[in-house]
């Protein structure tokens, strides 16, 4: 199966041009025989213009209908990264997930907005974890700051996940836990982690790049730099059995241990 990232300087604000951008990357994605291209964080506005309540795609219908005419015409799988939705006055940061006939498969809105940055003054939190099936695949996507929370990414691999998708817009300084934390995510739950980040700025923000593709033992398969680039990499499911099978750390879990008495 092969997969390109699309790391691209997102235009703050500006749905027009990077539509185009994302268009005629996953043109060329596709061109080169990648079966699945996957977006960044934010892809349509960016993370986020002061405008963004104005400027939010009502219902996600411009983003949707775009991915879904995008993967048709190119015979691609696409894990749309995530756009600002407007749902019943409220802002989401909202993941499409489309199969290569240009079907809706399924969509996930970020459950951890990231407070340090004031996300949630924004953005209304999600409330389900996002699993899927693309072919005959068990797959699962978080958005960015999700990527923290190890029990919420522990959730995905117990419901079957093969791969994790973690579109994000990770800015610097920050950069080694991005690295960290998505090869801790893989060897911990011992399935590919593909995880796609933005590069370029808005506002204060400084994206670092640095889109990866890990394999269930946490080796790096693929990476890009700081700058815009298509990611690509090959992966093969068929090592997660055999991983598992030399560590079995879902046989060995002990979750009856797994809570604390009268604490949180
Ligand atoms: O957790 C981090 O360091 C970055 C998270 C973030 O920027 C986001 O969720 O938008």
């Amino acid at each position: 199966m092969k997969i390109s990232l699309i790391q691209f300087p997102i235009v703050p604000g500006d749905r027009l041009a990077n539509f185009d951008q994302v268009r005629r990357r996953v043109q060329q994605a596709a061109r080169a025989g990648s079966d699945m291209a996957v977006l960044p964080e934010l892809w349509d506005l960016s993370f986020y213009p002061p405008d963004v309540y104005d400027l939010a795609d009502e219902e996600g219908r411009q983003a949707q209908a775009f991915l879904q005419d995008l993967a048709a015409s190119c015979h691609i799988q696409l894990i749309g990264g995530s756009i600002v939705r407007r749902h019943d006055g409220c802002l989401y940061n909202t993941t499409y997930i489309v199969d290569e006939e240009g079907n809706r498969v399924s969509s996930y809105d970020k459950c951890h907005l990231f407070t340090p940055g004031g996300e949630e003054k924004v953005f209304a939190p999600g409330d389900h974890l996002n699993t899927f099936f693309l072919g005959d695949i068990p797959m699962a996507s978080i958005t960015c700051y999700d990527l923290r929370f190890g029990e919420w990414v522990r959730m995905a691999a117990l419901a079957g996940a093969q791969i994790l998708f973690v579109p994000a817009a990770w800015p610097h300084p920050r950069l080694a836990h991005w690295q960290i934390l998505n090869r801790a995510r893989a060897i911990e739950n011992q399935f590919f982690v593909v995880a796609v980040n933005s590069c370029g700025t808005c506002g204060d923000y400084r994206f670092c790049g640095h889109s990866m593709i890990i394999d269930p033992w946490g080796e790096v398969l693929a990476q890009g730099g700081d700058g815009e680039e298509i990611v690509t990499g090959e992966i093969d499911l068929s090592v997660i059995k055999d991983i598992r099978s030399r560590i079995n750390v879902f046989r060995d879990r002990r979750p009856e241990l797994y809570h604390l008495e009268g604490k949180r």
